[in-house]
């Protein structure tokens, strides 16, 4: 079975997909922590592999950046493979004051200045949210590692490269954890199509403060979040 972006055969994805933005983080996630993984799908590069982890199925496939890449990739697993569970592995910018580079965020909701969700109930906002299944047991997974993460609203935006920086300072005003740009559309994507879905990250960069993770310790840091994502299922 083909759709427009992705070319697998029916079964070739399990009911639970991870998502990384980057396609070669698919790839690493597939080798570094699935046992018997094969890749499933390389069409555009967009790399998805399914193995299992701890004797579970479970799939890893990149979404892309942005918000419209993500929602082709998550509707097209979801309406044609059959894909229950899509759980986002990303990078964030922190905003609050206490969210530190290398902080583990979970994305209880997801604020947005895209249009998707609203276009989906005639113009009105939609409180995009996370299956809470999916956030409780990310959560406790968390916990189980000894890893404090937080939880809590985050702002998907369609611009990386703010015009206006002071923007950031009226989401910390708000309470809003960290910036992405990808997890209003999955959650919206996820509502309409009757699966679960449920986003965290690791915090690369503070977009007020401009701190940044140093490119040697990004991995390890990762790392971490990948291992909470997979203890979850
Ligand atoms: O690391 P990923 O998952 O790509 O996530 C973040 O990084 C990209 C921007 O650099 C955007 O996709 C943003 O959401
Ligand atoms: O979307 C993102 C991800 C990381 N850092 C940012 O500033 N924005």
């Amino acid at each position: 079975m083909s759709t427009p972006h992705i070319s697998a055969a029916p079964g070739d994805f399990a009911e639970t997909v991870l998502m990384p933005g980057d396609p070669l983080r698919a790839q690493y996630i597939a080798e570094h922590f699935l046992d018997d993984a094969k890749q499933v799908t390389s069409v555009r590069n967009m790399f998805g592999f399914t193995g299992t982890y701890k004797g579970k199925p479970v799939s890893i496939m990149g979404s892309g950046m942005g918000i419209p890449s993500m929602s082709i990739y998550a509707r097209e697993l979801i309406v044609s493979f059959g894909v229950k569970n899509i759980i986002r592995i990303g990078t964030c910018g922190g905003i609050a004051q206490d969210t530190k580079i290398r902080d583990v965020i979970f994305a209880q909701g997801a604020s947005t200045d895209s249009n998707v969700n609203r276009a989906r109930i005639s113009g009105y906002d939609y409180a995009a949210i996370a299956d809470f299944g999916l956030l409780e047991n990310g959560v406790r997974a968390a916990r189980d590692l000894g890893i404090d993460a937080k939880v809590g609203n985050v702002f998907t935006t369609d611009t990386f490269y703010q015009a206006d920086g002071s923007f950031y300072e009226q989401l910390n005003k708000l309470g809003v954890l960290a910036v992405d740009m990808e997890t209003a559309g999955l959650y919206g994507v996820a509502a309409e199509y009757g699966a679960k879905a449920m986003a965290l990250f690791t915090v690369s960069d503070h977009v007020i403060t401009g701190e940044a993770t140093p490119a040697e310790e990004r991995q390890s840091t990762f790392n971490e979040m990948v291992k909470i994502a997979l203890e979850s299922i």
